[in-house]
């Protein structure tokens, strides 16, 4: 089964073509890395995938719906219950404590599939549940993301750029985690992001450059070819 799957898709705005008609089918349980320069259409293929977004042309299916023209507030509850959202900048609330952020999403109506202290554990953080988010370092605040992205049991995982403001350490310990909750739990996971050694976490590399798809290939994980692909992605 396809978790996610774009059929010709197009997004204009105005007289910019950030996408050219993109054609991707992503398996359950993949971890998918997109690239490209900066303008290639990267956060607009993943604002269109995971319905945040509306394409100008083309369909978008995410976890088993068709979301194309779904009415906003099913596309909200279909985004609430089986997506999970990590950004380069967290999104949290910072006023709220660790915990009141995991539970964000149960709040929200989601129905959880794990408690917080589990998620909070599962990506260690177990500690720092009443601690306010505002007292946290970057990576424990993309952390607690995780976890909060986590907590319903998503079908999916998009994270735009999520180690893009960590320190190369602290980045590889987030991504570690979006490859756990892969492996582990069979969750399909999507990353924007610049930084080849970040995608060399992924199982497939998908290029975009100036919103079309250049490439599209299985990735062996190793830092070096990493280094490769940068250059062919400039
Ligand atoms: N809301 C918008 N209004 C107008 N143009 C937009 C909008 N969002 C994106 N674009 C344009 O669409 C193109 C693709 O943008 P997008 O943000 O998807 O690229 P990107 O690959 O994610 O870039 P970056 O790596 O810099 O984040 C760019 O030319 C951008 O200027």
């Amino acid at each position: 089964m396809n978790a996610l799957e774009l059929e010709q898709v197009v997004r204009r705005y105005g007289r910019v073509t950030a996408l050219a008609g993109v054609c991707l089918s992503i398996p359950a349980g993949a971890f998918v890395a997109v690239m490209g320069a900066t303008g290639s259409g990267k956060s607009t293929l993943l604002q269109c995938a995971a319905g945040l977004d509306r394409p100008t042309s083309g369909r978008v299916h995410l976890a088993g719906h068709d979301i194309t023209h779904l009415p906003e507030r099913r596309l909200t509850r279909l985004r609430r219950d089986r997506v999970g959202f990590v950004f380069q900048s967290y999104n949290l609330l910072s006023e709220l404590t660790v915990r009141q952020n995991v539970l964000l999403p149960v709040r929200l109506g989601a129905s959880r599939r794990r408690s917080a202290e589990n998620a909070l554990d599962a990506v260690g953080l177990g500690d720092l549940g009443r601690r306010k988010v505002g007292e946290l370092s970057g990576g424990q605040r993309q952390r607690v993301a995780l976890a909060r992205a986590l907590i319903t049991g998503p079908t999916v995982v998009f994270a735009d750029e999520p180690t893009g403001a960590l320190d190369p350490t602290t980045g590889g310990q987030v991504l570690g985690l979006l490859r756990e909750a892969c492996d582990r739990d069979g969750t399909t996971v999507v990353i924007v992001t610049h930084d080849p050694i970040a995608a060399a976490w992924s199982d497939r590399l998908v290029l975009l450059r100036s919103g079309s798809i250049v490439a599209d290939v299985p990735t062996p994980g190793t830092p070096e070819i990493a280094e490769r692909l940068r250059a062919v992605a400039a």
